[in-house]
């Protein structure tokens, strides 16, 4: 008798950009909020307004991921760049920037990637909300050939 594999828990999400990733932050956040493989999307901001700086809004994110306040964060910035390089800094955290279909399904089956950036200023938004719904079906094997190589990564983090 064969059994139906349960479904993956919805995702907690953290959505965060600087003035540069408003536009696609807003579109992207409200898509998440509307899909049903997500139980909870948390802005970290920026508002409509408002100027911080991509590194702060991209720690701020990363540091809700890593320590369990949610489960993945999604990070606008005007080239995907500075908020992935910012987010990578928080111990545990792997943010990729990724603007293609393949590229964003490994972040998450070859590298376990909590994080993913884009660029407003680089791809179009139809794209980046397509992106959006292959990431939410990714989920990391644990078992699979990958898990090792991340965590050599994580070893790396630890000075081992
Ligand atoms: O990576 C940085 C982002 O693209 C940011 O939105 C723009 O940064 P800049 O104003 O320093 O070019």
């Amino acid at each position: 008798m064969s059994t139906t594999p349960a479904a993956p828990r919805p995702f907690r999400i953290v959505v965060g950009c600087d003035d540069a990733g408003l536009d696609y932050k807003e579109a992207l956040k409200k898509d998440l909020a509307g899909d049903a493989r997500v139980a909870e999307v948390t802005d970290v901001g920026v508002g409509s307004g408002e100027h911080t700086a991509y590194p702060h809004v991209a720690v701020e994110a990363a540091r809700r991921v890593a320590d369990g306040q949610a489960d993945r964060a999604l990070l606008v910035c005007g080239t995907g760049l500075g908020v992935a390089i910012s987010a990578n800094k928080v111990p545990g955290i792997r943010a990729v920037t990724a603007h293609d279909s393949y590229s964003v399904r490994r972040s998450v089956l070859s590298n376990n990637a909590q994080v993913l950036c884009f660029g407003q200023r680089v791809i179009g938004l139809e794209l980046a909300r397509t992106l959006v719904d292959e990431w939410l079906d990714c989920h990391f094997d644990e078992a699979s050939a990958s898990a090792e190589k991340v965590a050599a990564i994580t070893g790396y983090e630890r000075g081992c």
